[in-house]
């Protein structure tokens, strides 16, 4: 059976990891989408989806199931979404997530639609991950090893300093 997790992972961290350790065990092998790839530079969505690829990738290396990372770009339809993924992903047999929407546009596709509990939500939480970049808090400790590297790597912190200076989607 084949799994499929989305998220914009603007950072991926552990949250999303523990997330992901536990569907490994359900599945047999994963697909984890790369939502909103277009977007980047923005305090919001500061990192490219190629920087998300690195970071999800090296990520999962320590998982004992084959993955696949796929960025996934958004559409003006929510309606035709579902088959957008689909069409760019390795079939799929269940999807995992715990955003309403995508519940509910996966569930309408006749898709089997599994949820979990959130961990940690007071702290992991990519708005919280954010805000630590920009103001200098600890955020290193709330990410997996490879995608503190990742961010440091493409000089991420700087990066999301300065958009957030000039962007006025302040989050
Ligand atoms: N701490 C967490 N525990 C379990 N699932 C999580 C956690 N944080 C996010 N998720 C889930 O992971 C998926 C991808 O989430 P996303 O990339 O939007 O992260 P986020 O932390 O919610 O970020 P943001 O604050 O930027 O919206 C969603 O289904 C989301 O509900
Ligand atoms: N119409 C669309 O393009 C559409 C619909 C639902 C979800 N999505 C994307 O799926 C991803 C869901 O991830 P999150 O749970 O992190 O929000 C996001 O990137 C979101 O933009 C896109």
């Amino acid at each position: 059976m084949r799994g499929f997790y989305i998220g914009r992972f603007q950072p991926y961290h552990d949250g999303h990891h523990r997330m992901v350790t536990e569907i490994a065990e359900e599945v047999d092998e994963l697909v984890v989408g790369i939502g909103s790839a277009g977007d980047s530079h923005t305090t919001r969505n500061p990192f490219t989806a190629g920087e998300r690829v690195m970071m999800v990738t090296k990520a999962l290396k320590t998982l004992d199931i084959p993955t696949y990372v796929v960025p996934i770009e958004d559409l003006e339809r929510n309606a035709v979404w579902v088959g957008h993924v689909q069409s760019m992903t390795p079939h799929f047999d269940v999807a995992y997530s715990n955003n309403p929407l995508v519940v509910r546009l996966f569930r309408e596709a006749g898709v089997d639609v599994r949820q979990s509990p959130m961990f940690q939500r007071d702290v992991l939480e990519g708005t919280e991950i954010r805000d630590r970049l920009v103001n200098g808090g600890d955020w290193a400790s709330l990410v997996p090893d490879p995608v503190a590297d990742t961010i440091r790597e493409v000089d991420g912190v700087d990066r999301i300093r300065q958009v957030s200076e000039t962007d006025s989607n302040s989050n």
